[in-house]
């Protein structure tokens, strides 16, 4: 008989909003090593809100959200070590080129033999021809794939991200699905929000449809149906 593992991360009763305003039903939630859950529902319906308050740079109105078994508090070294939070709102240091400031972050962290640890995520990401670039000097699809390469220049038990397919061609979606899944298949949590179908599709994501009435959890084929009917 398996044993099921103990989540990395979850919601109890989580109430999340603005100004004590929720934006969506409470969310209950329990995110296990190795799973890949999809975060679905229309343009407002509070999904970078909600990871976020996964994250710990959003308090909850009410409710829970426990990292580890813990409460979430992103100034923790234990939880920044084991987080990776990929948003949409994340900075560049304007003076560093591509490579200087995935070698920073790795470095950082702690990361053993951050060089050739970037190396390879400059060829993952196919950003070696950039390696030398200043994030001014690149593409906007490009500086996303900076931002996706620097959330994996981290040690990480769990990945959070934002819309990661954005502005990447279809190319880099299909290579982000793969690494997506990858990542889950050395016991990762990997939760993203998303309104791609073929994202969801490749890597086999569970879902979790964010709405007013309620927040419902999803296997994979009803994540897919439901992501079809969001508008
Ligand atoms: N900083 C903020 N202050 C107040 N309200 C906000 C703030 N950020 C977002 N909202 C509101 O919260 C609601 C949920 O926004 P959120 O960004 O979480 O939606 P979303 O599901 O991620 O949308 P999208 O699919 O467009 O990315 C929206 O009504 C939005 O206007």
């Amino acid at each position: 008989m398996s044993v099921k593992k103990q989540p990395v991360l979850e919601t109890r009763a989580l109430r999340v909003g603005y100004a004590e305003a929720p934006v969506c039903a409470p969310v209950d939630l329990a995110v296990r090593p190795g799973e890949l859950w999809a975060i679905i529902g229309p343009n407002g319906s509070g999904k970078s809100t909600l990871l976020r308050a996964l994250l710990g740079v959003l308090a909850p109105l009410s409710g829970k959200v426990l990292a580890f078994g813990r409460d979430v508090d992103e100034r923790e070294r234990d939880f920044r070590a084991k987080v990776v939070g990929i948003l949409d709102d994340d900075a560049y240091f304007p003076g560093l080129t591509a490579r200087e400031h995935l070698v920073l972050t790795a470095r950082g962290h702690g990361v053993a033999g951050a060089g050739e640890v970037v190396d390879q995520l400059l060829d993952r990401f196919g950003l070696a021809a950039q390696s030398g670039a200043m994030p001014t000097e690149l593409s906007s699809g490009q500086r996303r794939r900076l931002l996706l390469a620097a959330g994996f220049a981290r040690p990480r038990e769990v990945l959070v991200l934002d819309e990661p397919e954005q502005r990447l061609d279809p190319g880099m979606r299909a290579d982000l699905a793969r690494i997506l899944v990858e990542e889950a298949g050395r016991g990762a949590a990997v939760v993203f929000a998303t309104h791609d179908p073929e994202l969801v599709e490749r890597t086999g994501a569970r879902g979790l449809l964010v709405g007013d009435d309620e927040c419902l959890r999803l296997g994979h084929q009803a994540a897919l149906d439901a992501l079809a009917r969001v508008r």
